[in-house]
């Protein structure tokens, strides 16, 4: 792999839809194996970003960079898990048959195909659910099976759009545990969240707000640039917000 080069070089990059501006003027790396956060409320451009990471979108000016590719680019898709804000999920099939399909797709298969069905279903714990219909399933479930399918051909890079909402506190943490230890193995992960506690456990966080790049920096730095004694009153003092 690109030895040396940040994983994600995002550059100058601005998003428009007509005369909206989405993402004005944002510029950011990410380096290998980082756990990379992108906290802002919502409609901040959060999702945006991500699709633009991803390759599902384009941006309208700049340039956004994945393992030292130019984006979009498909076939970097097999180098990506991605974890999108909906699930994409067939409710009429099985988790086991959701699995299969997206394996295939990654080019998965026998016995190495069922080897990872079985870790990744382990990881969201749902093994005891393997064979109940999607529909079937509660929101926080789909959002642990779409998680597990970004987990399944072990890639690279994992883009992670709010990956634990509606996850119960429990397994939310026993999931960032397996994210730490995908983090050691080399993995990078870009994750989006709302939630301040979440952001604090991310390498380095990039805070955004209507569009624009506040800030970029470890959680505890940016706690102590800012004098704040949390990180929401760090986003706050970011966003104009000062006491
Ligand atoms: N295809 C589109 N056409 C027009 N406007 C769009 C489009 N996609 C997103 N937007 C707008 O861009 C802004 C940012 O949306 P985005 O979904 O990126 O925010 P977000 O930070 O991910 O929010 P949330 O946390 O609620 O998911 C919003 O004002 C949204 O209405």
């Amino acid at each position: 792999m690109n030895q040396g080069h940040p994983v994600i070089a995002v550059t100058h990059v601005r998003r428009a839809f007509g005369t909206k501006e989405v993402l004005k003027d944002i510029s950011l790396q990410v380096e290998q194996a980082e756990t990379f956060g992108i906290l802002g409320p919502s409609g901040s451009g959060k999702t945006t970003l991500v699709k633009l990471l991803t390759g599902i979108d384009e941006v309208t000016s700049g340039q956004v960079e994945v393992l030292g590719v130019r984006m979009p680019k498909l076939s970097l898709l097999q180098q990506i898990g991605y974890m999108a804000q909906s699930d994409a999920l067939y409710s009429e099939l099985s988790a086991k048959e959701n699995l299969e399909f997206f394996a295939s797709l990654y080019g998965l298969r026998g016995g190495n195909r069922t080897r990872r069905i079985a870790d990744v279903m382990e990881v969201v714990n749902l093994q005891e659910h393997l064979r109940k219909r999607v529909d079937q399933y509660s929101g926080g479930m789909k959002r642990r099976l779409s998680l597990a399918i970004a987990l399944l051909h072990e890639p690279p890079l994992l883009i992670l759009d709010e990956p634990t909402v509606g996850i119960d506190p429990v397994l939310r943490k026993s999931i960032w545990k397996e994210l730490r230890t995908l983090n050691g193995k080399g993995t990078t992960i870009v994750v989006t969240t709302h939630v301040m506690d979440e952001a604090e456990k991310c390498d380095r966080l990039a805070m955004i707000r209507d569009g624009q790049l506040l800030a970029v920096d470890t959680p505890a730095d940016l706690l102590q640039n800012t004098g704040a004694a949390s990180m929401e009153e760090a986003f706050l003092y970011y966003g104009g917000v000062r006491r």
